[in-house]
């Protein structure tokens, strides 16, 4: 059974990859930091689980399909298992903004999707690792602890937002690897 506290969920665009204001609608634009991957394998070879907790309404705006973020998402797992990490599950929410789903962050779908497919009891103290506010605020609605990262729209969260005291906050995905890790 994975424990709560040695799961990480990082948000993908802008924690993995660069992000753009115009969507990452090709595998062409999908570009990910070559730290982020480093990154997820160093904690996977830590004895994390690492799950993968994305929104992409850019689907539901037709700006790509569903085949197309499968190809992202099958050279993310390439590149990570090239370097001897492991990805447990990427959860996506292809919605838009107006379809009232339950899984658009926000709101917690996604993270209570990667805990029951990864049969865990309780996911009160994993890591939520995101650039924007709604990642923060999907991974405190289930008791995960919040993880800013300044890459993609960190930069712009942090200036944007008060009321992040709960919150850690690093450069990157690495740097953030790199400290879980010496705990
Ligand atoms: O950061 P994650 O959750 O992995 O993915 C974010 C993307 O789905 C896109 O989400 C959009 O937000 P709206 O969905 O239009 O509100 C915009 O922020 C885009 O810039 C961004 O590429
Ligand atoms: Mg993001
Ligand atoms: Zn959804």
């Amino acid at each position: 059974m994975i424990s709560a506290n040695q799961l990480v969920i990082l948000d993908r665009d802008g924690v993995i990859n660069h992000d753009s204001d115009a969507y990452i609608k090709s595998l062409e634009e999908w570009i990910p930091y070559p730290s982020a991957i480093d990154a997820i394998a160093q904690l996977a070879q830590a004895g994390y689980t690492v799950a993968i907790a994305t929104n992409q309404s850019g689907i539901a705006r037709g700006y790509y399909d569903e085949a197309t973020l499968h190809l992202m998402h099958e050279r993310l797992t390439t590149l990570v298992e090239a370097k001897g990490g492991h990805i447990a599950h990427i959860a996506y929410c292809p919605h838009g903004p107006d379809e009232q789903c339950a899984c658009r962050k926000p709101l917690p779908g996604l993270l209570l999707q990667i805990q029951q497919r990864l049969g865990m009891e309780s996911i009160i103290g994993s890591w939520m690792v995101g650039d924007s506010l709604r990642d923060l605020q999907a991974g405190e609605a289930v008791g995960c602890q919040p993880v800013l990262v300044r890459t993609g729209k960190g930069e712009k969260t942090l200036a944007n937002h008060k009321g992040l005291e709960n919150t850690l906050v690093y450069s990157d995905l690495a740097a953030f690897a790199d400290w879980l890790c010496k705990q």
